[in-house]
């Protein structure tokens, strides 16, 4: 029986993280104690009993668990933002390419990726590599999550007060913080325009990423493509060309994948086959957050990727 601590554990994440673990045969939780929940001395003695410590904290309280860990040698997983493009650090996106998930294996830090990076690096990242989309294209990304996203004090606006926005934009200052991660990750030479929005559910994320095409390049290719790279993923799935595969349909929205750990990927054309839509959804919850932290933590543990990575 391998142990972990989740550093947070009372937060959207880490509470989802612990839900997951509760069902996993080969792990058990070592909790601290809410009242001593940000005693350093406990956190360090926890952080030494377990095998991998998970940080389910703001991005400050991350670092501030890090110099901790650093100090005891101990490994850890961080679900904040802070390490995701730092030296020291493995990305942990098992299907960012066919190394990576050995990496995650051996790593003393790995970096869980941010929710909407993870559509974004899945559906930019391989026709970037093969030359199908330019690495200096001008992208943009629009996107919509579950209110979840933004943790506890967003649920809270939206459960609680109900003065929260049905749909907003947000990151209209165009510095958002997970533009790095997706710059880095993609393999892009400039920094995309991304457009984040909220609406007035929980869970569910769709991100759009608009493409024009140059030359003999179609988006059959580009659909063919990702069919190829993601063939053997059990957790990312390619809609066959043009379906908008959706309860809903013919509207595409945010639903149907919450509490589990799939991405599906989409490619709409329009007729001409010389634009169209990437489209990624996932559950920020999910794939996004709490899902991806399971699965990387079996990866870290040396235990089959998919045991408790779902809620359902
Ligand atoms: N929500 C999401 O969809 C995603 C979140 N993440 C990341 O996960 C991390 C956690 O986010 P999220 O779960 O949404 O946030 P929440 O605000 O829901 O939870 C944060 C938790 O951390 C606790 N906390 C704060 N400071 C400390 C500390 N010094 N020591 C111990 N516990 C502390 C908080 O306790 P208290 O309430 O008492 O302050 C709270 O329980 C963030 O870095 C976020 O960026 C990543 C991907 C997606
Ligand atoms: C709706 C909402 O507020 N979403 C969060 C992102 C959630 C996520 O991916 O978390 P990380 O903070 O770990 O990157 C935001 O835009 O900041």
């Amino acid at each position: 029986m391998k142990k972990v601590f989740i550093d947070g554990e009372t937060g959207t994440t880490g509470l989802q993280v612990r839900e997951r673990l509760i069902h996993h045969p080969d792990i058990e939780v070592i909790s601290i104690d809410p009242a001593k929940k940000r005693d350093v001395e406990e956190k360090r003695r926890l952080m030494k009993e377990a095998d991998v410590t998970v940080l389910c904290l703001p991005d400050d309280a991350a670092k501030d668990s890090v110099v901790l860990a650093k100090e005891e040698n101990c490994r850890v997983l961080d679900a904040s933002s802070v390490h995701r493009v730092a030296n020291g650090w493995v990305y942990g996106l098992p299907e960012l390419d066919v190394t990576q998930r050995d990496k995650i294996k051996d790593a003393q830090f790995v970096s869980n990726p941010g929710c909407y990076p993870t559509g974004v690096v899945l559906l930019l990242k391989p026709l970037v590599e093969a030359g199908l989309l330019p690495a200096n294209g001008d992208y943009s990304i629009n996107a919509v999550s579950g209110y979840s996203g933004g943790g506890n004090a967003l649920i809270d606006r939206y459960e609680s007060d109900n003065k929260a926005p049905i749909f907003g934009a947000y990151g209209l200052s165009f510095n958002h913080k997970h533009l790095p991660e997706m710059k880095v990750w993609a393999g892009l030479s400039k920094t995309p325009i991304f457009v984040p929005s909220v609406g007035n559910f929980r869970q569910g994320m769709l991100t759009f990423l608009p493409i024009h095409l140059k030359g003999d390049t179609t988006m059959a290719q580009l659909h063919a493509k990702l069919v190829e790279i993601y063939a053997n993923d059990t957790f990312v799935t390619v809609n066959d060309l043009n379906l908008v595969a959706d309860n809903a349909a013919p509207f595409l929205t945010p639903h149907d994948l919450e509490n589990t750990n799939q991405v599906e990927l989409s490619v709409l054309s329009e007729p001409g086959n010389q634009s169209g839509i990437l489209v990624a959804k996932l559950d920020n919850l999910g794939k996004g957050a709490s899902g991806a932290a399971v699965q990387n933590l079996n990866i870290m543990l040396g235990f089959a990727e998919d045991i408790a990575v779902n809620l359902r």
